[in-house]
């Protein structure tokens, strides 16, 4: 039995495998530029995280009825729950979505229908994040929380993902003051491929009680200090980073510093279609390449339950944290 833990980082639209890609795109009648699945796998050799995202949002054509979002929510929600996750905190991108003409409620009500069964289903509990595309205007981003305002008891709270760099969390302050007010908890990207200065800005500015991601962050001392003091989750993603070549290679991944430092990490998987790995598989890849040692792991899995949404149901968080508590690790 893999380690109970919680996921937090997580793009639904990154779940989609070449091979449930060719099953939609047959369904839809959509044509992908790829022969076959291993042509496609091809194409994931990405050299910064422009290039990943061009090719995650070509793929995303093959997205299309209310089914397709519901069928790529529950493979992952299935694969997630063999690798121990039992709460997923899950990203989408609307915006993606109505540029190619697929409505907000297509979207929401697709995925909708895979997370109100999933905890009967699958055994895992789910809240949804919906994002704003940094690369996209401020206007856009509150034309999007404008479109969510009929589904608001779906959506738990909002991010911002996309490209990063030149993109800063100030551009979004207003729609992130209007989605406080609606009452959505807020999260953001910050510190994956830009500077510090935007985790920064993303506390003070956005208000985010979490930063996904937050690597950069280790270039400020003051900054890491008040990460500390605060406790500000940072959902790290060990695997993508070395995908998308933030770190030169697993071994030079900062994560066992930064939790030496006492900063409240925990680790996901991103787009795992893309990157090589669900959340077990990058625990296991912490595990082994940088040696974390039981206590670590069970420390991060602690605080991936402390971290999520689930202020609503105090009484599911403490069950979890039990479970962590009473996990025994197989003997190596
Ligand atoms: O890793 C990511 N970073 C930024 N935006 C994203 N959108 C999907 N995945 C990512
Ligand atoms: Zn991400």
């Amino acid at each position: 039995m893999p380690l109970p833990k919680a996921e937090l980082h997580l793009h639904i639209e990154g779940t989609l495998e070449p091979e449930l890609a060719f099953e939609l795109a047959a369904r839809n009648g959509v044509s992908l530029p790829y022969g076959n699945t291993d042509a496609l796998r091809e194409a994931y050799r990405f050299g910064d995280l422009q290039s990943f995202l061009n090719l995650y949002y070509e793929l995303m054509a093959v997205l299309r009825t209310e089914r397709d979002f519901e069928d790529l929510a529950d493979a992952y929600l299935a694969r997630a729950a063999a690798q121990g996750v039992r709460h997923a905190e899950m990203f989408f991108d609307p915006q993606a979505h109505l540029a190619r003409g697929v409505e907000m409620g297509t979207v929401v009500e697709g995925l909708w229908r895979a997370l109100g069964r999933s905890r009967e289903r699958h055994g895992v509990s789910t809240r949804l994040i919906m994002c704003f595309l940094r690369d996209e205007s401020a206007e856009s981003a509150l034309a999007t929380l404008d479109a969510a305002k009929p589904y608001l008891d779906r959506i738990t709270g909002v991010g911002l993902d996309s490209a990063e760099v030149g993109h800063p969390p100030v551009k979004f302050r207003e729609v992130y003051e209007a989605a406080a007010a609606l009452g959505l908890r807020r999260v953001a990207h910050a510190g994956e491929e830009g500077p510090p200065e935007y985790v920064t800005e993303a506390l003070d500015v956005l208000g985010v009680e979490r930063i996904d991601h937050g690597l950069r962050s280790v270039e400020d001392p003051a900054l890491v200090e008040r990460l500390v003091r605060d406790r500000v989750p940072l959902t790290l993603c060990p695997l993508s980073n070395v995908r998308l070549r933030t770190v030169d290679t697993l071994a030079d991944h900062p994560l066992p510093a930064m939790l030496d430092a006492g900063l409240m990490c925990t680790v996901n998987s991103d787009d795992p279609a893309y990157f090589g790995g669900y959340a077990g598989d990058n625990f296991d890849a912490v595990r082994r390449t940088l040696g974390l040692t039981e206590e670590r792991l069970r420390e991060l899995a602690r605080n991936s339950f402390l971290a999520s949404f689930l202020e609503d149901d105090e009484e599911l968080r403490a069950r979890y944290l039990a479970e962590v508590d009473g996990y025994a690790f197989p003997a190596a």
